[in-house]
């Protein structure tokens, strides 16, 4: 079983095993943003997935230069106000944060698009789809079938930002099992009376999805404030305090440096070249095309603080000249 989004084809390659886990392949005649991939063979994600079908697995990561910043898992109870906090940090961050785009069976609401909100799905195909292996995480909630595609996180990654996920508890603790490295943030209401209000002004759901959802919110507000998943805990009673304090623990209330650049350009490969390692260093001599020998334009990548992996990026790789 290969998992994750493969590399697009192309015309060669050069790989060298890094060590019992993964492969760093090289890609010839590829664009900056996309030379460099990794094929993971043994890591924690792969032994997992391995376990889980029963059957050999490998796994496609792409490796991004640089320190891209950890996925925001965000969960709490229907009617909190997930999805209003979420839309605001994408609206003044734009080109900072990305959404996971879920996919579920159940149906659209009024103003949702498909693709854009939540990829609409019939539940044989999602099946089918989780039993390949393409699901991160997957959950029952409310009734209807949730769950976060590989390729949902690895599209935001691509994008050079912030993964953010709006799941329910069940996924926040499959995704904490899991080998993807993110930051966990629950958000609680004030009460549930104040809950229950928000999810009937907001006049989305029918009366009895009210009442499920009511029902439901209890053991998730239970698990969420017990269960040891959540890195952050807050309260969203008045929504704008809310929200600066969610800047505030994503080190956006200007007190720790961000990322707000997008992130950094790939490595810019000419067509001919060879590539060795070298404890923690992979060197790529650049050869001219005549001659074939080795120019002065080596490029040195430092791979001693590699982070994430499959399902998603490689990132923390240096260059070193
Ligand atoms: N596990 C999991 N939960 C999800 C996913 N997408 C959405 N959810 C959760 O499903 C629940 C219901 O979402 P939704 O139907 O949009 O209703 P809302 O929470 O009332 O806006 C929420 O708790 C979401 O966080 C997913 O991909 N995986
Ligand atoms: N702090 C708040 N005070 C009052 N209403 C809020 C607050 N936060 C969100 N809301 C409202 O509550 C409703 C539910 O919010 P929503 O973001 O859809 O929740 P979720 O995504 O968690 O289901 C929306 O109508 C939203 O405008």
């Amino acid at each position: 079983m290969v998992l994750g989004t493969e590399p697009k084809p192309y015309e060669g390659h050069l790989a060298i095993r890094l060590n019992e886990d993964r492969i760093i392949i090289i890609i010839k005649g590829s664009n900056p943003d996309d030379c460099i991939w990794f094929l993971e063979v043994d890591t924690e994600y792969v032994k997992q997935q391995k376990k889980a079908s029963g059957t050999e697995v490998v796994a496609w990561s792409k490796g991004a230069r640089g320190d891209a910043e950890k996925p925001v898992v965000i969960s709490g109870p229907s009617g909190v106000g997930k999805g209003t906090l979420i839309n605001m940090l994408m609206k003044e961050f734009p080109s900072m944060f990305g959404f996971s785009i879920s996919h579920t069976t159940r149906a659209p609401r009024g103003t949702e698009k498909n693709e854009v909100h939540y990829h609409f799905t019939e539940r044989s195909i999602m099946e089918k789809d989780i039993k390949d292996g393409k699901f991160l995480e997957f959950a029952s909630v409310h009734g209807n079938l949730y769950g976060t595609s590989i390729k949902a996180v690895e599209a935001v990654a691509d994008s050079g930002k912030r993964c953010i996920l709006d799941i329910d508890v069940q996924g926040a603790k499959s995704v904490r099992a899991s080998s993807l490295d993110a930051v966990f943030i629950f958000i609680g209401p004030p009460s549930m009376r104040e809950l229950e209000e928000r999810l009937r002004l907001r006049g989305t759901e029918t009366e009895e999805q009210v009442q499920k959802r009511l029902r439901n919110a209890e053991a998730e507000i239970e698990q969420g404030k017990s269960s040891g998943i959540f890195d952050h805990i807050l309260c969203n009673d008045n929504l704008e305090k809310c929200y600066e304090n969610l800047k505030k623990l994503l080190g956006l209330d200007g007190s720790a440096p961000t990322n707000t650049k997008p992130s950094p350009k790939g490595i810019d490969l000419p067509p001919n070249h060879s590539v060795s390692k070298i404890d923690n260093k992979i060197l790529i001599k650049c050869e001219a095309p005549e001659s074939g020998n080795a120019t002065k334009n080596s490029i040195v990548l430092d791979i001693s603080s590699l982070k994430g992996g499959a399902p998603g990026r490689t990132r923390g790789l240096k260059r070193d000249s």
